[in-house]
């Protein structure tokens, strides 16, 4: 774990027209963890991992990549940094198979020809590196495949782009209870492996089964930052449904003026 952020947000606003979806939110992800990020429906936090893939620009605010202040204009801008999202509807195609969905839109040729084996090759040994050994081959359609083991295919998609902040939107959402503790597991080594990993989750069991630090969105604003070991589940449930935590001497006071002190140190509680 590292002191500093690998990524780090400060004062993003984002509205859509008229509504305010997101305010003066700090966020931080650490390379070697894993940052959960909460929040009821609407809360934000898609609007704001779509801020960080660089989908929607944002109106206000900064980010801080390894330390030097970067633009996140466009999706290839995220790419270029090693910004890869994992989205909860997987984009995997059933028709294609492991190989082909995990170089779709990269693949690498050799001449004018697709280059097989040695894409082949970097698909194995991205799985063989986060310790996959669940799939039987990797020509295997992935319409056949179950779908833990298709979250681990889009998982290992985006690790294989040299990616450096995986963000992963709700991944055990549609799994049973085997599924989820394999795609938990990866997750963690995910982040064992270096990479920074944000997993967005509503199932606080996997929260606190994987994460190092929750964030907590409420109605837009970031009301909490803070090391999982810090905080309880109660709490943290108390900071989705209400914004505030009066356990944990919480302020905030979400959609009203100066809700939240300006301390945007990583961890610090807001
Ligand atoms: N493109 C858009 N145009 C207008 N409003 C939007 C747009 N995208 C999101 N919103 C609004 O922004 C708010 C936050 O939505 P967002 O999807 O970010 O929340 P969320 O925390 O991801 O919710 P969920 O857990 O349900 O996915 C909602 O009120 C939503 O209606």
């Amino acid at each position: 774990m590292s002191a500093t952020p690998l990524l780090e947000l400060r004062g993003i606003d984002k509205s859509f027209g008229p509504v305010q979806v997101l305010r003066d939110v700090a966020f931080a992800a650490h390379a070697g963890e894993v940052t959960a990020l909460v929040g009821d429906n609407g809360a934000g936090k898609s609007t704001l991992v779509k801020c960080i893939s660089g989908i929607h620009p944002t109106d206000a605010g900064e980010f801080v990549f390894d330390g030097r202040p970067v633009s996140i204009n466009s999706p290839r801008d995220a790419a270029a940094l090693g910004i890869e999202v994992v989205y909860q509807d997987l984009a995997l195609c059933d028709n294609l198979d492991i190989v082909q969905n995990m170089f779709l839109g990269r693949e690498k040729r050799s001449g004018i020809v697709l280059d097989e084996p040695t894409m082949e090759q970097m698909a194995a040994e991205t799985l063989a590196g986060l310790s996959v050994r669940t799939v039987k081959s990797l020509r295997q359609h992935v319409s056949s495949l179950s779908g833990g083991q298709r979250q681990t295919v889009a998982i290992a998609k985006a690790v294989l782009w040299n990616s450096r902040l995986v963000i992963l939107d709700e991944p055990t959402a549609a799994l049973g209870v085997a599924q989820t503790a394999q795609v938990l597991e990866l997750v963690r080594r995910l982040a064992d492996n270096g990479l920074a990993v944000v997993l967005i989750s509503h199932n606080m069991n996997d929260v606190f089964a994987v994460s190092d630090r929750i964030a907590a969105l409420y109605l837009g604003q970031m009301v909490a930052q803070v090391k999982t070991t810090d905080i309880t589940h109660s709490q943290v449930v108390e900071l989705i449904t209400a914004g505030r935590s009066g356990s944990l001497g919480l302020t905030g006071e979400p959609g009203g003026n100066g809700a939240a002190p300006a301390d945007t140190t990583p961890g610090a509680v807001r």
